[in-house]
């Protein structure tokens, strides 16, 4: 008895310690993919870059969007304090300057701002493993080792909020060193769930969220990341998952454009985001890669 007792705690113990899990994608494959787990030593030890980049990385980006839309954000530009209007303030002048005088505005496409800021463009695409469905691929420029590649979007659960029904068959659901989970399925309940819990957040113009990454066309064009395969014994994994809490100090204006959003209306704390980093540089064309298994020892 006290022996069943103990596997079955070392067996709880083990499951665990994984990191990342995605239900039954795991369940199923561990033995075949033993190979390719990943370990860290100590879940503070697992962020390969420091917060304060990714943070950096994401307001490029964000700011960037965001002046390619500024003919669309003037009631949000109104609510804002003059020292950040000031920063879109030359651009916001010369756009209405180019209106009057009726030159065109040249839109950019979101990948084509990705590739302007951070260098490379990203799309989803059949994986280049047999039966693995849609993968994502660097599909323009560059990226480099530590890199910012991708966001893992959806809605944000904390331990203790019901998730069961939308996790039944669901292989999208994320799970946090600390238990939280993310829905980034882009289909049925999930998506309902998401798009109602933006709806609920957004004050006026102000938007909390992104809800476009539902669709074909993500206007955060890195928000793609639920689509990243699991590495294999032949391809190495070339991206992995490391979790960031929003600051509070993150700009109000560019909250429209992340791609996740808490379940609960009163949840405390950050917003819990996932981004993936480069693990080496990655050239155009090659697939990502991530490691569904880390065990933290
Ligand atoms: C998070 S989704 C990734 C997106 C998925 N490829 C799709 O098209 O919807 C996880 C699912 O992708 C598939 N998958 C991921 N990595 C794989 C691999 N290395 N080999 C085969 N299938 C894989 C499995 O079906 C898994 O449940």
């Amino acid at each position: 008895m006290r022996q069943w007792r103990s596997l079955l705690q070392s067996l709880i113990c083990k499951w665990k310690s994984y990191r990342h899990r995605f239900v039954p994608w795991v369940a199923l494959n561990l033995s075949r993919n033993r190979r390719t787990m990943r370990y860290v030593q100590d879940s503070h030890c697992d962020k390969l870059v420091p917060d304060t980049e990714v943070h950096t990385a994401l307001v490029k980006l964000f700011r960037a969007i965001f002046l390619q839309n500024l003919p669309s954000q003037n009631e949000l530009l109104r609510m804002l304090p003059e020292a950040t209007k000031s920063i879109y303030r030359p651009r916001f002048t010369h756009d209405h300057q180019s209106k009057n005088r009726s030159e065109s505005h040249v839109t950019l496409e979101a990948g084509e701002i990705l590739h302007s800021t951070l260098g490379f463009c990203i799309d989803r695409a059949p994986s280049y493993l047999d039966s693995a469905g849609i993968g994502v691929f660097v599909s323009k420029g560059h990226v480099q080792k530590g890199a910012v590649v991708s966001m893992y979007p959806g809605t944000v659960y904390q331990q203790y909020e019901p998730i069961f029904f939308q996790s039944i068959g669901n292989p999208f659901v994320f799970r946090c060193i600390d238990g939280i989970f993310i829905d980034g399925n882009d289909k049925g309940i999930s998506k309902s769930v998401y798009r109602s819990c933006s709806g609920r957040d957004q004050l006026g113009p102000l938007k909390m969220c992104d809800a476009s990454w539902l669709s074909a066309f993500p206007q955060n064009p890195l928000a793609v990341g639920q689509y990243v395969n699991n590495c294999s014994n032949e391809r190495a994994a070339n991206v992995c998952y490391q979790e960031f809490d929003v600051p509070e100090y993150f700009p109000v204006e560019l909250r429209q454009y992340l791609p996740n959003i808490n379940y609960s209306h009163d949840s405390q704390g950050p917003l819990r985001c996932v981004v993936l980093i480069a693990l080496r540089d990655i050239d155009c064309g090659e697939e990502l890669f991530s490691n569904y298994f880390t065990i933290v020892q």
